[in-house]
């Protein structure tokens, strides 16, 4: 079996498989398993045969890409950067006891090479958040839990009832571990203290026989940072990092007997189930992943895989680090080990072949609709013709209408002028007859005073003339009577 699927480009994979190789401890047996190239394993068995498995990136000697601290951060940089613009990451150490996945997240943070991926992380943070200048607002807390038989220990706390936390779903944030504390972090500088806290409160893992547990189980340490972006606009936006340093990956055979030296062939079974149920469920969950990522995955199956649904499905980024050994006597676990990245790495074939398909889907659905428009098109030439005589009698006799609505408008309107001007033209005459008359009356009035003061005048000639008349009358009668004129 040659597991055989091409090397991505590590920092563009929404799911990338690291190998990292711990350096030989003396006096290790000979090495079984090498790196042939920064993106190949090649593992020899005792006949001579050999198993050749292909990562994202592999690290170790001899010819593997570089091996420090600093060489995997950059494989997983850009999944701690993209919590700042609101997406979840996951970064997952997987491998057997003593492999290096402490030494991989925590690292030793008192020293600048030895420093692992969670200090990294919170200085990288903090840097990436400084050089976004659109006026965002960060937040980035710090929470670390232990996960052991099931039970969710808080272990930044001593408090009451922080052996056993519960988990929660959140509206905004999704799936939170209530009560667990929370640390406000603006960078790496008290990082120190809250690692060896946390270190120091942790369950030494117990991958031989447990007697507390019902099923033997591994200490899972989950580091989470979440991100809150307060945007100039007054959004919120929510990134999380969960970095998870794994129980042992030690199979359940193995913890009933000392380890021998295996055969490639013994230990390659794949019946064996790992030793902690809550890698079991983990596995289950990344090959439900692998198969049908829009399919229902086995959250519910541990803690673990519940506490990790926001940061581990096809929307986040996922970082498996393979962490082994190439130790001749943790050949098996090794084995097993990158079968897990051959799991891992299902769902990234997976991820491909349904972007391969939902792309072809697109191509085919544009090609029907290209051709249904040039179907259309053609159509509606050809009615076109017909229909463009009537219609353009229509719009003929539209615009006829129109023009002459116009005229008619122009004409009541020049008609409304001339009104207006008649109007004002009999009201002015009206105005001048008003005087007129008003004059006239005056004038009446006075040639009837005059005529008023001539009657008169007449009138006392007459009189004058009668009393003149009489007095005449009287004149001749006297005249008359002198003159012996017989009485009557
Ligand atoms: N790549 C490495 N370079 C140098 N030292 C390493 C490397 N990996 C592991 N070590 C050292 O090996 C020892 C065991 O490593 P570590 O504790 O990280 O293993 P682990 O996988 O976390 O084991 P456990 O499952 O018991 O927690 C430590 O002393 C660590 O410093």
């Amino acid at each position: 079996m040659v597991p055989s699927n091409d090397a991505q480009d590590c920092n563009t994979s929404n799911v990338r498989v690291i190998a990292r190789m711990r350096p030989p401890v003396a006096p290790q047996k000979p090495d079984c398993i090498a790196c042939t190239s920064d993106t190949t394993l090649e593992m020899k068995s005792q006949d001579g045969s050999s198993l050749h498995f292909t990562f994202n990136k592999v690290h170790g000697l001899p010819t593997g890409a570089g091996n420090t601290q600093a060489d995997i951060f950059s494989d997983v940089q850009d999944i701690v950067l993209s919590t700042l613009e609101g997406l979840n990451g996951c970064i997952m150490a997987y491998g057997q006891t003593g492999s290096g996945k402490t030494y991989t997240i925590a690292g030793d943070p008192e020293s600048n090479s030895e420093q692992g991926l969670l200090t990294r992380s919170v200085n990288c943070l903090a840097q990436g958040s400084k050089e976004i200048t659109d006026g965002s607002q960060f937040q980035v807390h710090l929470s670390v839990v232990e996960i052991y038989c099931e039970s969710i220990k808080d272990l930044l706390s001593d408090g009451p009832g922080s052996t056993s936390l519960a988990l929660q779903q959140d509206k905004e944030l999704g799936t939170i571990i209530a009560g667990a504390t929370k640390v406000a972090l603006t960078d790496a500088s008290n990082l120190v203290e809250l690692t060896q806290q946390a270190l120091a409160k942790r369950t030494v893992a117990t991958t031989r026989i447990d007697s507390s547990c019902a099923a033997s189980c591994g200490s899972t340490c989950l580091v989470t940072l979440t991100v809150q972006r307060h945007l100039p606009d007054g959004s919120v936006m929510h990134g999380k990092l969960t970095l998870a340093d794994l129980a042992g990956s030690e199979w359940q055979e193995d913890i009933t007997e000392e380890p021998e030296p295996e055969t490639i062939e013994e230990s390659s079974s794949e019946e064996r189930l790992p030793i902690d149920p809550s890698l079991s469920a983990l596995g289950d969950v990344v090959k439900a992943l692998a198969d049908n990522p829009f399919g229902r995955i086995p959250y519910k199956g541990s803690m673990l895989t519940q506490a990790l649904k926001d940061t581990l499905n096809i929307e986040a980024s996922m970082a498996f680090i393979i962490c082994c050994s190439s130790a001749a006597s943790n050949a098996g676990e090794t084995l097993s080990s990158v079968r897990f990245d051959t799991l891992a790495k299902g769902i990234m074939n997976t991820m491909q072949v349904d972007s391969l398909s939902i792309l072809a889907d697109i191509n085919n659905a544009q090609q029907s609709l290209e051709s249904s428009i040039m179907k259309f098109m053609q159509d509606l030439k050809e009615e076109e013709a017909d229909a463009q005589a009537p219609a353009v009698r229509r719009v003929a006799g539209m615009l006829a209408a129109h023009a002459q609505l116009k005229d008619g408008i122009a004409r009541l309107g020049k008609l409304h002028e001339m009104i207006a001007m008649l109007h004002l033209d009999t009201m002015m005459k009206t105005e001048q007859i008003h005087e007129d008359t008003q004059r006239l009356d005056e004038r009446v009035i006075k040639a009837e005073a005059k005529v008023n003061k001539q009657t008169k005048r007449v009138e006392r000639m007459l009189a004058i003339g009668e009393a003149m008349l009489g007095l005449e009358n009287c004149a001749a009668l006297q005249a008359l009577n002198l003159a012996g004129a017989p009485e009557s």
